[in-house]
């Protein structure tokens, strides 16, 4: 890894640890009670924070914000969801000792969502957390996954992908580096990102669902899934 590609990971590492959700949105998750409907409340607040966090995220990937102004609403659109999974992922598999994974777990099972998005969604938290990747894997991660070229209504294709290949050189080098015993580390990594993929998937029919079940979200979740 050289000089700058050691410096680029350690912006998108601090980047990605300094935006985390606030305390006060994971602190109500273990006190308010626990019907479907406040836990739908709790989990839009949550995901509403979510999507902040992440925006606030992506405009300290370097060269994010040279990108075409359309193309960076493009990407963050087509990338919210899998980010926000990944996100979520990461604070399942960290069993925050207040065991705040279980009562979240809890409250979104009982949120309304049906069962066949829970299973898979649950199994994808699994399957990352089996990779026990270090914060660096998931920040880099994160960021391969926003820099996704091929998302809907991106123009300037090429500009992302000289991006994304920047941010995947590192991460492969970096996993070779941290799993010396495990030459296809790499490529599991990016495995998830196509079971991500499916996951989005769920989550529009999830967001139906609730919609028909005349649940409200907030203008930011409406503007960028598009509802409402
Ligand atoms: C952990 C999760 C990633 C999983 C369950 C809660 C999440 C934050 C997310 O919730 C929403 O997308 C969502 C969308 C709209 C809304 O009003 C509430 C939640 C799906």
């Amino acid at each position: 890894i050289t000089k700058e590609q050691q410096a680029l990971m350690k912006i998108i590492t601090d980047a990605y640890n300094r935006h985390q959700i606030p305390q006060d949105v994971a602190k109500k998750l273990l006190q308010d009670q626990y019907s479907a409907e406040e836990n739908f409340l709790l989990l839009t607040e949550m995901a509403t924070s979510q999507v902040q966090v992440l925006v606030e995220f992506t405009k300290n990937i370097p060269g994010f914000l040279s990108l075409d102004r359309e193309d960076q609403i493009a990407l963050l659109k087509g990338s919210a969801v899998e980010a926000m999974f990944l996100r979520s992922a990461q604070v399942f598999n960290r069993k925050t000792p207040s065991g705040h994974t279980e009562v979240l777990e809890e409250r979104i099972r009982k949120s309304g969502i049906s069962e066949e998005f829970i299973t898979p969604m649950f199994n994808f938290y699994k399957s990352i957390g089996e990779l026990h990747m270090v914060q660096e894997e998931q920040a880099l991660l994160t960021t391969v996954t926003i820099l996704t070229p091929d998302r809907p209504y991106v123009k300037d294709q090429q500009a992302v992908e000289r991006l994304q290949e920047t941010i995947l050189d590192v991460l492969r080098k970096l996993c070779v580096l941290q799993h010396p015993q495990e030459p296809q580390y790499f490529a599991r990594l990016l495995g998830r990102l196509t079971e991500l993929r499916t996951l989005s998937h769920y989550h529009t029919e999830m967001l139906a669902s609730w919609r028909m079940n005349d649940h409200k979200f907030t203008p930011l979740l409406c503007e960028i899934w598009d509802v409402q």
